[in-house]
């Protein structure tokens, strides 16, 4: 389904791709076969794990505003050809909408910031939950792609990815500034050192295909980040496409965030998480005075904490209790300003509330949870009607599909409760 970015999987720099089921290989018949635009340039695997498979360059060049290049195997290769047309247009917009979008006069442009490189500011006002920006992949490479063939073929590979594209000067203009762009094994000016260091400072976590991949979007990329951002992406089904959207209203001249890491971590977290870009964040959160940023941190902290506790009373049959931090964290959230987590929070105090046996209030708390969802994108194009998509659903359906992740709320057996 169409999920939002964890921020955690943007490319850390030594990552090993998790195992894969291997896919058997003999029903590609042929490696030219229509929707790739060039013959497939490929590299062997050296790894023990699968020796001598294949992993090529496939180029589609009339894919997307540049064209699109994956490094992938040759089955995973067949299995995404037909994702290919995943047009964001259809993903996240209206008719209207993407007129709108794309009548030449976007929301946004591509400026210098002082300090951060390029970055990129809203043109005029911009709602709450609107969709700002809408981009789809350039380069994708399978994330174990340098464990496979090793880190020299992958970056040759790489190379020849960023050149079949029909504007490769769009991904080589990119930023390649990251922490380890000087100490790598690659030598400057060796093939494949500036796609890779643009690779590494820029490219989204994906899972296309079945499988978990480094994907580039080349006009997301100029967005710089914050720790308490005004926009989030969000991924096409297919996670070719991706949109940017405004978690509140947006002025114009003011610049686009959003999170490279992920959102929610008191303030030391932060600075780790984002070592590894090389820059020290400024960001309005980061800049709080020393006795303001301690406060964010400990609200931060009892956020984090309090999922857990609320299910261990909840379990405990303490559901007045439960639904009582719930609501206290639910404060703190909106204090913190974390967006992202209240359709999560209300979702939980749904289910205790329904627990409890107390549908009407149940069904409050839940449909706070869908509205937003379905404002946010997560749920179609947040334009559809509300009211009769919620019909669809019934509540322990929705509460079943929501806030993936977050231990079902079981009512405690006669002999558990205290
Ligand atoms: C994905 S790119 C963002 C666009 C980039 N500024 C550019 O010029 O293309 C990430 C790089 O931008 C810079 N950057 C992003 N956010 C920043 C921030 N909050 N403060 C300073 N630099 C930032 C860092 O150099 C980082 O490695």
């Amino acid at each position: 389904s169409v999920g939002i970015l964890d921020s955690d999987t943007l490319l850390p720099p030594n990552s090993n791709g998790p195992q894969k089921p291997i896919l058997p290989s003999h029903n590609i018949k042929n490696d030219f076969e229509s929707p790739w635009s060039h013959k497939p340039i490929c590299a062997r695997s050296t790894s023990l794990s699968s020796p001598g498979k294949k992993y090529c360059v496939y180029t589609s060049n009339l894919t997307g505003p540049a064209g699109m290049s994956m490094i992938v195997s040759p089955s995973i290769a067949a299995e995404a050809a037909p994702l290919l047309n995943d047009n964001p247009l259809d993903n996240f917009l209206t008719l209207d909408q993407a007129e709108q979008l794309y009548s030449g006069n976007p929301p946004y442009k591509v400026v210098e910031i002082e300090g951060k490189g390029m970055g990129v500011i809203a043109t005029r006002p911009i709602a709450k939950f609107e969709t700002i920006m809408v981009d789809q992949a350039a380069v994708v490479v399978a994330l174990n792609i340098e464990k496979m063939v090793g880190k020299k073929e992958a970056r040759r590979l790489l190379h020849t990815a960023v050149e079949q594209l029909r504007v490769p000067g769009e991904v080589r203009g990119l930023s390649g500034e990251h922490k380890a762009s000087s100490e790598g094994d690659a030598k400057e000016g060796e093939q494949g050192k500036i796609e890779e260091d643009v690779m590494l400072t820029n490219a989204f976590g994906s899972e296309i295909a079945g499988i978990d991949c480094r994907a580039l979007f080349p006009l997301i990329s100029r967005i710089n980040h914050a720790c308490n951002p005004n926009a989030f992406v969000l991924f096409s089904r297919a996670g070719i496409s991706m949109a940017v959207k405004a978690y509140r209203p947006i002025a114009p001249g003011e610049e686009l965030s959003i999170s490279y890491i992920t959102l929610g971590q008191p303030s030391r977290n932060r600075a780790a998480a984002l070592a590894r870009w090389g820059f020290s964040c400024t960001c309005p959160l980061c800049s709080l005075a020393d006795h303001e940023k301690q406060h964010s941190d400990i609200l931060r902290s009892l956020i984090s904490q309090s999922e857990g506790k609320i299910l261990e009373l909840a379990q405990a049959g303490r559901l007045d209790d439960a639904i009582a931090l719930t609501e206290e964290s639910i404060q703190m959230i909106e204090e913190e300003q974390q967006e992202h987590f209240l359709t999560d929070s209300y979702a939980l105090l749904a289910k205790l509330w329904l627990v409890k046996g107390d549908r009407g209030r149940a069904e409050v708390e839940a449909r706070k949870s869908f509205d937003r969802l379905v404002q946010m994108g997560f749920l179609g194009n947040g334009v559809g009607n509300s009211e009769r998509e919620w019909e669809e659903w019934d509540l322990e359906g929705f509460l079943e599909v929501v806030g993936e992740g977050m231990v079902a709320v079981v009512p405690p057996k006669p002999e558990d409760a205290v």
